[in-house]
């Protein structure tokens, strides 16, 4: 029997959660800030249920062999409790969240050789404690090697496809590309469809365009067609709908990764020369309208 403990089973801790439930070679425990009794996924497959064993306090926590931190970007330091019971010598831990840090915000708490960093594209939101829909089929991306694959393996039997990448760092860029264009809707708090311009445009293609280039002057290989996709996704987004979950979360008046998904782009264009100066500007601005629930730079 394989042990996983999923710390913050929110919309993509749940999903995962619920997922991995059905496969009976795992045990799984679920670390909870907030109590919740069972899991309800609706997923593109149907409804999967469970009743993981859920842990409110890291008192109540074992040794276990995989560790999923699925909690925001922020909240990285506020499982420290819990991995210090989770984490043993055997214990490899996956950083399942949005960015290109994954490993600089957890390697202060765990050895770097037993991360897993976790690109995942897989639309989730949640409505309740334990209660989530899962609009797409799930992708998972992480770096080849040993623990990338034995990570990706947990995966086998679920509809999420988990693969590793020799180039993983091109894949935690391609996504951000996507992701950091949504700081747009998360600002004006509507979509960019029925806004469209060439203004707008203009903002869009510019924040991918810097990300791009920051990517690039990381390793990352990142085709323009990367750009144009994040230019039309934004173009075709509909009256209504959620522009991500930094959108969601500023909806919600919950705290932002910001950080993780813009004032990355500035800070590591400024290590490298490059001036990023759409994800500044949107990047303050946001910090200044949804201020004190935002952080445009995190601590660490
Ligand atoms: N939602 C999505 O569609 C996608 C999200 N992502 C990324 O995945 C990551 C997780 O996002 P998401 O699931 O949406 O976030 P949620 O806010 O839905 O879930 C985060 C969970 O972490 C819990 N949590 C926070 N701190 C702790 C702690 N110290 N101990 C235990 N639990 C804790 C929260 O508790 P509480 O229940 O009290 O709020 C919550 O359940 C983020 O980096 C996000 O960007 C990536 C792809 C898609
Ligand atoms: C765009 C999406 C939903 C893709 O998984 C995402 O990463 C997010 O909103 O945080």
């Amino acid at each position: 029997m394989t042990s996983i403990a999923i710390v913050g089973p929110g919309a993509i801790g749940g999903t995962l959660a619920a997922w991995l439930s059905q496969d009976k070679r795992f045990e799984i425990a679920l670390c909870a800030r907030t109590p919740l009794v069972d899991l309800v996924v609706e997923t593109p497959q149907g409804t999967l249920r469970a009743t993981p064993t859920v842990w409110t306090d890291p008192a109540q926590a074992k040794l276990v062999d995989w560790v999923l931190i699925a909690t925001k970007t922020y909240s990285a330091d506020t499982t420290r409790p819990w991995l210090e019971r989770l984490v043993g010598p055997q214990t490899r831990v996956a950083i399942i969240q949005n960015g290109v840090e994954q490993v600089r915000l957890f390697e202060h708490m765990v050895p770097a050789e037993r991360l897993v960093p976790v690109m995942i594209n897989l639309p989730a939101a949640r409505s309740a404690p334990g209660r989530i829909v899962q609009s797409r089929d799930g992708i998972i991306a992480v770096p080849s090697g040993a623990n990338g694959e034995d990570f990706a393996a947990l995966f086998d039997h679920t509809n999420i496809a988990a693969k590793a990448h020799a180039d993983f760092v091109s894949q935690l860029w391609v996504k951000l590309c996507g992701n950091c264009a949504s700081i747009v809707p998360a600002l004006t708090l509507r979509a960019t469809g029925p806004v469209w311009s060439a203004d707008m445009e203009a903002i869009v293609r510019a924040l991918a365009e810097e990300c791009a280039a920051v990517g690039r002057a990381e390793g990352a290989e990142i085709a323009q067609s990367v750009v144009e996709s994040t230019v039309a996704a934004m173009q075709g987004m509909k009256e209504g709908s959620v522009g991500g979950s930094i959108h969601a979360d500023r909806l919600a008046g919950n705290p932002m990764e910001v950080d993780a998904r813009n004032g990355v782009i500035v800070r590591l264009g400024e290590k490298h020369g490059i001036p990023t100066p759409a994800n500044r500007m949107l990047v303050t601005l946001l910090a200044a309208s949804a201020s004190p629930w935002v952080q445009a730079t995190e601590a660490r």
